[in-house]
């Protein structure tokens, strides 16, 4: 779009967005056909996709699935370039649009129709020593004053965004303790979210396991201090390794049931009582797994943006896609990046990609001197808000 500074792409030498197809991607793809019994014509679709996304073109032939229409119209813009050229975020999403393809999850009459091929890592994740920790930690919370409550339930979503298992294909030994804050627009969050009348706050989720856990027990929060409704909105399919559908949150609800924990098992049984009572709205849009940034969202969704009383956006992914993945200067006001939104929004995002946004100068400054890769290890987060 004119006026934005150019799409981040996927052609520099020694960048990180090269290296998630160079190195992320081929990791993928053995975890995927380790964890599945995938037949031979599955398992050729998958590395004749990898071998098409490191030294190929993009075919003219419309992936299948949903949104059929949409995704006609951008591989039509897009076949017979070199996958090198393309922008990294347009690149990313198409890759798990393949992906879902190669493994037939949109086929009807396939066994593999539905089989998320993700399931794998998201189960060892809810079944782990670390999901055990975060819920001994809120369980803890019992009793806490509410500002203190408030202020730890915030920072677990904030920073259980680290959690992401598509960054910890490449980094299984990535830190998954608070880091820096670099950004915290917290008080300005609260005061929307506190805000008068009966529209809902939307959470935008991102991923499944630690990071919806940490995002429900949010929800639950703003629930019970809120005047209106609360949306949590998903992703319609499985996408980039971990990101949460309905299913994903079903299954967490299941674990939270049979936690020891009394306060867990209340937390999961309040979440059932408002999602029946119609309190807490479970939503999924074809949007979240569109290929483009919330420039260009349907304009259903960019009603729901606007008439709410906040959008609470999750992740690394969704801050892509909110600010542009563009290279933009990092001291750009987050307010001129993400000025266009239809309504108020607040980021909540650990670092895992070149991007950044709203950064104070001299702060700027001692970051890139003191650990010139910390807009990619997941140790800084950003807590954002356009009013
Ligand atoms: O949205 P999330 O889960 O926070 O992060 C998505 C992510 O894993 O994918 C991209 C690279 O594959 C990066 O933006 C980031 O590391």
């Amino acid at each position: 779009m004119p006026g934005l500074p150019p799409h981040i792409g996927i052609d520099r030498p020694g960048s990180f967005s090269r290296s998630v197809f160079h190195e992320r991607h081929p990791v993928l793809i053995a975890n995927l056909l380790g964890d599945h019994p995938y037949p031979p014509h599955i398992a050729e679709a998958l590395e004749a996709l990898l071998a098409e996304s490191l030294a190929g073109t993009v075919p003219p032939r419309t992936p299948g699935g949903p949104e059929i229409h949409t995704w006609h119209l951008e591989t039509e813009a897009h076949a017979g370039l070199p996958w090198d050229s393309l922008p990294f975020l347009w690149a990313e999403s198409y890759f798990y649009r393949r992906i879902l393809r190669a493994v037939e999850y949109h086929h009807y009459d396939s066994p593999w129709c539905g089989v998320d091929p993700f399931a794998p890592q998201k189960r060892a994740q809810l079944d782990g020593p670390e999901l055990r920790a975060d819920l001994d930690a809120y369980a803890a919370l019992e009793g806490a004053h509410p500002d203190d409550r408030r202020r730890a339930l915030l920072l677990a979503a904030l920073w259980g965004n680290q959690a992401d298992l598509g960054f910890r294909t490449d980094n299984p030994d990535a830190s998954t303790s608070a880091g820096e804050i670099v950004a915290d627009d917290s008080d300005a969050l609260w005061a929307l979210a506190d805000g008068p009348g009966d529209a809902p706050v939307i959470v935008v989720a991102d991923n499944a396991g630690r990071e919806i856990t940490a995002d429900l027990a949010l929800v639950d929060h703003l629930l019970e201090t809120g005047t209106g409704p609360v949306e949590l909105h998903l992703k319609p399919h499985p996408y980039f390794v971990s990101d949460a559908t309905g299913r994903d949150v079903l299954d967490t609800l299941d674990v939270l049931d049979r936690d020891p924990h009394e306060p867990v098992r209340g937390l999961a049984g309040r979440l059932r009582d408002a999602i029946r009572l119609g309190w807490l709205r479970l939503r999924a849009h074809g949007a979240y797994v569109h290929p483009t940034d919330y420039r260009t969202i349907p304009s259903d969704l960019a009603d729901d943006f606007a008439t709410a009383k906040l959008v609470i956006l999750k992740g690394d992914l969704n801050y892509r896609r909110l600010v542009g993945d563009r290279q933009w200067d990092p001291t750009t006001p987050f307010s001129e990046a993400a000025g266009y939104f239809p309504g108020p929004v607040a980021a909540l995002r650990t670092a895992k990609s070149d991007l950044a946004v709203g950064v104070d100068p001299a702060r700027l400054a001692k970051l890139d001197a003191d650990a010139p890769d910390w807009r990619l290890t997941g140790t800084r987060a950003f807590i954002q808000v356009k009013a």
